[in-house]
């Protein structure tokens, strides 16, 4: 059995090699060292021309109840690992750290920052894990729900996965991710309360299994229900399920609003096409077919393309579980961080040039066309570079460098903004709904060429010149500290 303590925190949500490091830190009294950090994605989840951003709110709450309390103190006391000075410190630690981040509902890209942690060294490093796990799994919902509603039109699409999400966590906060990505409305009940998403949903075959045949069934949920979905394929769709439905509804005639019928196996652009006809047929022209069963951006395309007369999908395993990319991968790297009084930039070096991190504390700018608002592309700056000031802006590709433009009559929008200011919330979320709608928006600003499901266009986030350069420098600087080095002597 899992333990239960009365005061427990999700602080020590954690690696241990945090708090392994910290000690270190703490040890050396360089726990307090001004540091920076950012956190970045080096691909684009399902090759996707954008990525949403969530999972601020959480991120809000974990760092706001941020603290050791007594059991997790008395836990790592009990582990052994950690030395009595270092444990009395962590029972006084109180987040103090400046964190800049994209907003949520804001679209985002590969290999630009997006959230930026400053302050004492221990204090962003104790944060990563938590941070990291938080973005990397809303994010990835975010996106993979705004790549459905992207196929579905206009159509209304239900979340309907947790029952196969990965735990609780995962469902609530992957339908709320699932919202701003575009869904209309989700089966979480708990989902509907704590976040006022709208909660809606039909009824399982073990309704129709409990009454042994589809009439009976739906005759039940009629007198018992205004609102009536019912679902026409436990036995047999176009022979019992259908009939059945139409007739419940002709019998109960404005006693209910008949909304109309779910597939949930079978071929679905065959199916649909019968019963469109049979609820046409019947008078029953603006009842809507429900599908769902194991859909996707895929399988929803393809339905169309058959012109399957589907009008709400219910979807769920293949978005909450992100079933084609379980992960996004984002990680968290340390920029800069002080020596003598000096704030230094750091790199971390790979084989794989794309692998390389961009040293410095940066400021992503949204460069858009001033004449109709569309995006040009992200320019990653040092911070304390303003794009706004400049009439005219040289972007290149970072590791294609002859791929380049020069962009006039522009308007630059920073992408991070403050949340935490020395450890104070400074932040105000805003509502649900406005963070759906900035979502929306902002794809709106985006040309279709990155919009586009399959192989879309890669869009530009490029270094500004001195961001580069001091990348180069750094590059050719670790360079002749490795090889100097000389061990022998
Ligand atoms: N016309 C169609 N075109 C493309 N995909 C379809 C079509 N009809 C259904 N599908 C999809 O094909 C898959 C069918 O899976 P499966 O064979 O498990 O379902 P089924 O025939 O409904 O059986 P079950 O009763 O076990 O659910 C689902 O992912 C479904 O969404
Ligand atoms: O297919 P998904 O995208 O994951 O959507 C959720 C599925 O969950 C339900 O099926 P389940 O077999 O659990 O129960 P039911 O069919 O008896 O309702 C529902 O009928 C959907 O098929
Ligand atoms: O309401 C529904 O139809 C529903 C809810 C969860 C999972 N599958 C279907």
């Amino acid at each position: 059995m899992a333990k239960q303590y009365p005061d427990d925190s999700t602080t020590l949500h954690t690696d241990a090699y945090e708090l392994s490091m910290i000690q270190t830190y703490f040890e050396k009294g360089i726990q307090n060292k001004p540091a920076i950090f950012e956190a970045y994605f080096r691909e684009m989840p399902f090759h996707n021309g954008f990525a949403v951003f969530a999972g601020l709110e959480h991120i809000i709450h974990y760092i706001e109840d941020l603290h050791f309390s007594d059991t997790d103190i008395a836990y790592l006391k009990e582990t052994g690992d950690f030395s009595p000075a270092f444990i009395d410190y962590l029972s006084h630690f109180k987040f103090q750290g400046t964190v800049r981040s994209a907003v949520e509902g804001e679209l985002i890209y590969n290999n630009e920052p997006i959230m930026q942690v400053e302050g004492p060294l221990a204090d962003c490093q104790l944060i990563e894990t938590a941070v990291l796990n938080i973005l990397n799994y809303q994010t990835l919902i975010a996106t993979k729900a705004a790549r459905i509603r992207s196929v579905a039109g206009n159509d209304g699409i239900m979340e309907f996965g947790t029952r196969r999400a990965q735990e609780f966590d995962a469902a609530i906060w992957g339908t709320r991710a699932a919202y701003i990505g575009g869904f209309d409305a989700t089966s979480n009940v708990r989902a509907g309360k704590l976040f006022g998403i709208p909660i809606s949903g039909t009824h399982a075959h073990s309704l129709v299994q409990t009454y042994g045949n589809d009439y009976d069934a739906f005759r039940a949920y009629a007198e018992t229900h205004k609102d009536c979905v019912f679902l026409v394929d436990t036995y047999d769709t176009i022979k019992s399920g259908v009939p059945s439905a139409i007739k419940v509804a002709k019998e109960m005639g404005d006693k209910i609003n008949f909304l109309g019928v779910r597939i949930d196996s079978g071929d679905m652009a065959y199916l649909s096409k019968r019963v469109r006809e049979q609820l046409d047929d019947a008078g029953f022209t603006d009842a809507k077919i429900y599908a769902s069963n194991d859909l996707d951006e895929k399988t929803i395309m393809s339905l169309k393309m058959q012109r399957a007369k589907i009008d709400v999908w219910g979807v769920g395993t293949k978005l909450i579980t992100a079933f084609d990319q379980p992960a996004l991968g984002a990680v968290y790297k340390m920029v800069s961080i002080e020596h003598n009084g000096k704030m230094e930039d750091t790199i971390k070096l790979s084989n794989n040039a794309e692998k390389v991190s961009t040293p410095g504390r940066k400021q992503v700018w949204r460069i858009t066309k001033k004449a109709d608002g569309k995006s040009e592309g992200d320019y990653v700056a040092l911070w304390d570079e303003d794009p706004r000031k400049l009439d005219e802006l040289y972007m290149f590709h970072p590791s294609y460098t002859y791929i380049n433009k020069t962009v006039t009559d522009f308007d630059a929008r920073p992408i991070l903004q403050t949340i935490f200011e020395d450890g104070r919330l400074v932040y105000q979320q805003p509502e649900l709904e406005a963070i759906k709608a900035r979502c929306q928006q902002m794809q709106e600003n985006l040309w279709p060429e990155y919009k586009r499901d399959l192989n879309p266009q890669k869009y530009p986030v490029d270094l500004s010149q001195k961001c580069w350069d001091n990348k180069m420098a750094l590059i050719k600087k670790i360079h002749e500290y490795v090889r100097n080095i000389n061990y022998d002597d």
